[in-house]
């Protein structure tokens, strides 16, 4: 299996009463399946997993899971523990787990490589490495990358690396068969795809889902030049949606545009200031012609 095509990494809907509001969820992921996207990511960092207790994330993946297998598209859950890996199995649907480096303990590459060892030998589903060292304070070499890709039961990384870098080129130059590159930073996307990557996990594709399922389809089918305008037109809309700590901005947008019942997040994270959700609504309406 190798992982391509656009992942909506769903956030987690709220109700007036700060409950989750699971219609909300579900309707939402049948609507990104609708605007093109090829599967979704259930708990990702977008979903604010860490804000949920454990009951409220078993009900937001089994409620994402029912909508994949209805609709016959991949699912990946965010799981970085052995317990977290091992429940996966009650939950028919998921083909992968999306699992975040270590974060803050800054083991090294040798300490990353055999944690993820043994997340891959207890997980009952493929291991996708999710590399953002902006936020857990590691560092991993194109080698390092290459390492993990050689493990069992790992298919592919999410790479955030805050920019295409050295270490980016090095990995896209030799690319290991069978090991899936998956974009997971939105405002570098379009220029990752370019180098080849399979496809991308976009918080931002909430907002803008079929515009960046066809940015995907048009730097796979070699139409560069209407990927690169593309991408140039998504960059700022995505800068919008991320001036403010992710998920806010992109849910204060689908509650104004009345996708979801509100727009709250959970702390320690803010609602979105009116002037960042504006601007970011300026600019979907500008992509969308309004
Ligand atoms: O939840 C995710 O997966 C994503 N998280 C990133 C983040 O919050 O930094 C952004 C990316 O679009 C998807």
């Amino acid at each position: 299996m190798t992982l391509t095509g656009l992942f909506v990494p769903l956030i987690t809907p709220f109700d007036e009463a700060g409950a989750v509001a699971l219609g909300a969820l579900s309707d939402l992921a049948h609507r990104m399946l609708d605007g093109g996207a090829a599967g979704l990511v259930a708990l990702g960092t977008t979903a604010e997993p860490s804000s949920l207790s454990p009951a409220e994330q078993r009900d937001v993946a089994a409620a994402v899971a029912r909508v994949c297998r209805e609709r016959g598209a991949p699912l990946i859950v965010g799981a970085a523990t052995v317990p977290a890996l091992e429940s996966l199995r009650d939950l028919p649907g998921a083909v992968a787990a999306l699992c975040v480096v270590p974060p803050f303990l800054r083991p090294g590459e040798a300490g990353v490589l055999a944690h993820f060892r043994q997340l891959a030998a207890a997980s009952p589903v493929p291991i996708v490495v999710y590399h953002v060292p902006y936020r857990t304070g590691q560092p991993l070499t194109a080698d390092a990358l290459r390492r993990l890709a050689a493990l069992p039961g790992v298919a592919g990384v999410k790479f955030a690396a805050g920019g295409i870098d050295e270490e980016t080129i090095g990995l896209m130059c030799d690319v290991p068969p069978g090991f899936a590159v998956l974009g997971g930073d939105d405002v570098f996307v379009s220029p990752l795809l370019a180098l080849g990557a399979h496809g991308a996990i976009l918080a931002s594709a909430h907002v803008a889902t079929g515009e960046f399922a066809e940015l995907i389809e048009a730097w796979h089918t070699g139409d560069a030049v209407r990927a690169r305008a593309l991408g140039h037109r998504l960059a700022p809309l995505s800068r919008a949606l991320f001036a403010e700590p992710n998920p806010t901005v992109v849910k204060a947008v689908l509650h104004e545009r009345g996708a979801i019942p509100t727009a709250a997040v959970r702390l320690p994270l803010l609602t979105a200031g009116t002037d960042s959700t504006d601007a970011a609504l300026r600019l979907s309406d500008s992509l969308r012609g309004d």
